[in-house]
């Protein structure tokens, strides 16, 4: 998160220094002014003001400049942070094995479309909130507190040791105080809002089968109830806030009184401080502890926004990059190969789900050299989907060795090598291009073209009324299951990784574009290794290589003919397709 602010930390300056001048301009400003005013109550000589009058002016204006350029330089500064921060969490949302690969025994997947919603735009936001109101605010408030209290010292020293008590417990005390009392009003207030955006979601998104199911009534009702458990927990973080400003106005009174009690002894007289002095030392206490005033709101806000930003930052250091790592040098990993793609390598490989009572995996051994396009079937719950997840690390292996373009599997599809296509990968609202681009942002016409024709898309474009700039709504509504699914499994071939996986990427197609896809993954010259989950044997004629799974185990290997030929799984897998067609 830190890499999105960097570049920008010379306008953050600029505005710190800004925001920290305003607040002296304004300290001179009212002491000036108060000076002025009970020097004037003396009818001086015109002649004695005139300083002190053009002293007011200068600070007026510079403090009215001063605080134009802080806020200029201020959300310039955040809102360029922010838009490549945003920028940085939709790729690594994309890129993410949860977002776009395949994700096999998916954790139910409920709400996933809201949660990304909400790192896009709330948690994204709280880095605004961090940098202008609670960075900016604490530079100002430091600057000139101490500004004041030096002066007030400088003048009395016992004004400027009760300004100096004020600072401390409006500009401390009642902070702490409010980020501690705010921390479960803010956590609250942050569930609710998550719940609202994954409620919201399901109401607008499902609104058709809700419709459907007679259900639309008892989601509206949960939505409306996170509705107002949002509002419950705003209402009490704003009560809050006007408890903590109350508290800090408070303090500023007495220390302000206390100020002007302390001008107003004897031993102020002493020391030569009259009734001009006086007012000039309480005004500057008055606007001092103004200035820390803010470091309430911004203790409760930073409360309110750590965790967003953590979640920001923890979703993009664990993130694999958006793009797919570039293709080692020649004589680099010895395990990839000229055709392009990486090997894939599994020893041994056992996996048992908790609670599971036989082996998803039972001891599988397997080699698929880079850039082969592999078939993987067999009967229901034999163990497809989880060679798959093993090899995009999303499930660990019990025992055995996974090892994917030399390296072994990782959680994050091995920094990029492994990705896939999920069931319920995300449809972003934005244009059929942008949302293949997301894939690939440097992506020519040419190589989308290629990418929707081996996905079956580009008949769908060609017919859209504005073809690649065509907007899709939010979750791809405005889509059928079918051409949302090409749209996807394209974004998932452009992204071109040295290993894709897909698990039945033409499952919502009918058969007769299932196959003509499948045959086209399978058999498109060059790109990278391909492992392909499918049901439909008609069009693997184009694969390289066939595996068959059974209860585990790799029972059979070869070509679709070879396989044929002889008795055995497949063979029986494909005289039952016929039955079925
Ligand atoms: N998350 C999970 N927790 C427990 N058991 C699981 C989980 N996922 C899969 N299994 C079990 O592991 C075995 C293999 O499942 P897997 O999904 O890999 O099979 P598959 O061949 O892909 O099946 P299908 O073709 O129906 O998708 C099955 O017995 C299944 O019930």
């Amino acid at each position: 998160m830190r890499g999105a602010v960097r570049p920008h930390a010379a306008r953050l300056v600029v505005a710190a220094v800004a925001a920290a001048a305003a607040e002296l301009c304004g300290l001179g400003l009212v002491a000036a002014a108060a000076w002025l005013i009970a020097r004037a109550s003396q009818r001086p000589e015109l002649a004695a003001l005139s300083v002190a009058v053009v002293a007011v002016r200068g600070f007026a204006l510079a403090k009215g400049a001063l605080r134009y350029a802080e806020r200029l330089a201020g959300h310039d500064a955040a809102l360029r942070a922010l838009a490549e921060l945003r920028g940085r969490v939709f790729d690594a949302l994309a890129a993410s094995p949860r977002h776009s690969s395949t994700a096999p025994g998916a954790d139910g997947g409920r709400g996933r479309d809201g949660e990304a919603l909400t790192r896009l735009v709330s948690d994204v936001d709280a880095v605004q909130d961090l940098l202008l109101r609670c960075a900016l605010p604490a530079v100002a408030a430091a600057v000139c507190g101490a500004a004041g209290a030096v002066v007030c010292w400088a003048v009395l020293p016992v004004a400027g040791a009760v300004l100096a008590g004020g600072l401390v417990v409006a500009g401390v005390v009642v902070p702490v105080a409010a980020a501690v009392l705010g921390g479960r009003a803010s956590r609250r207030a942050v569930s609710a809002r998550d719940a609202l955006a994954v409620r919201a979601l399901d109401v607008l998104e499902g609104a058709r089968d809700l419709a459907m199911f007679g259900a639309a009534g008892r989601f509206a009702g949960a939505a409306r109830e996170a509705a107002a458990r949002l509002e419950r927990a705003e209402r009490a973080a704003a009560r809050l806030g006007a408890a903590v400003a109350a508290a800090g106005y408070a303090v500023q009174g007495v220390t302000a009184a206390l100020v002007v009690w302390a001008a107003t002894r004897p031993a102020a007289a002493a020391r030569g401080v009259d009734e001009v002095g006086a007012a000039v030392l309480a005004l500057t206490a008055l606007v001092a502890v103004e200035a820390v005033l803010p470091l309430g709101e911004a203790a409760r806000r930073l409360r309110e926004v750590r965790p967003a930003a953590r979640r920001t930052g923890a979703l993009l250091r664990t993130s694999p990059p958006a793009t797919p790592p570039p293709p080692a040098p020649a004589g680099g990993d010895a395990e990839d190969g000229p055709v392009g793609g990486a090997a894939v390598e599994l020893r041994g490989v056992t996996l048992t789900y908790p609670g599971g009572t036989a082996p998803a995996l039972d001891g599988v051994d397997l080699r698929v050299e880079p850039g082969r396009r592999v078939a993987v079937v067999g009967a229901s719950g034999a163990g497809k989907s989880t060679l798959l997840a093993v090899l995009s690390g999303e499930a660990a292996a019990s025992s055995g060795t996974v090892r994917v373009g030399g390296r072994p599997a990782s959680p994050g599809g091995a920094g990029g090598t492994v990705r896939g296509l999920a069931q319920d990968a995300h449809v972003f609202a934005a244009t059929v291009g942008a949302n293949l681009r997301l894939a690939r942002p440097d992506a020519g016409d040419a190589e989308l073209r290629e990418a929707a024709e081996r996905a079956g898309l580009w008949p769908v474009v060609r017919d859209l009324p504005e073809g690649w700039d065509t907007p899709v709504g939010a979750g791809g509504r405005g889509l059928s299951g079918g051409q949302r699914q090409r749209l996807l499994l394209a974004r998932a071939l452009l992204a071109a990784p040295p290993v894709l996986v897909l698990d039945e990427p033409a499952e919502a197609l009918d058969p007769v574009m299932a196959d003509r896809v499948v045959a086209d993954l399978l058999a498109a010259p060059g790109g990278g290794t391909v492992l392909l989950v499918t049901h439909r044997l008609a069009a693997l004629e184009a694969a390289d290589e066939v595996l068959v799974m059974d209860r585990g185990r790799i029972v059979q290997r070869g070509r679709h003919a070879a396989l044929l030929a002889a008795p055995g799984a497949y063979r029986d897998l494909w005289d039952a397709e016929l039955l079925t067609t």
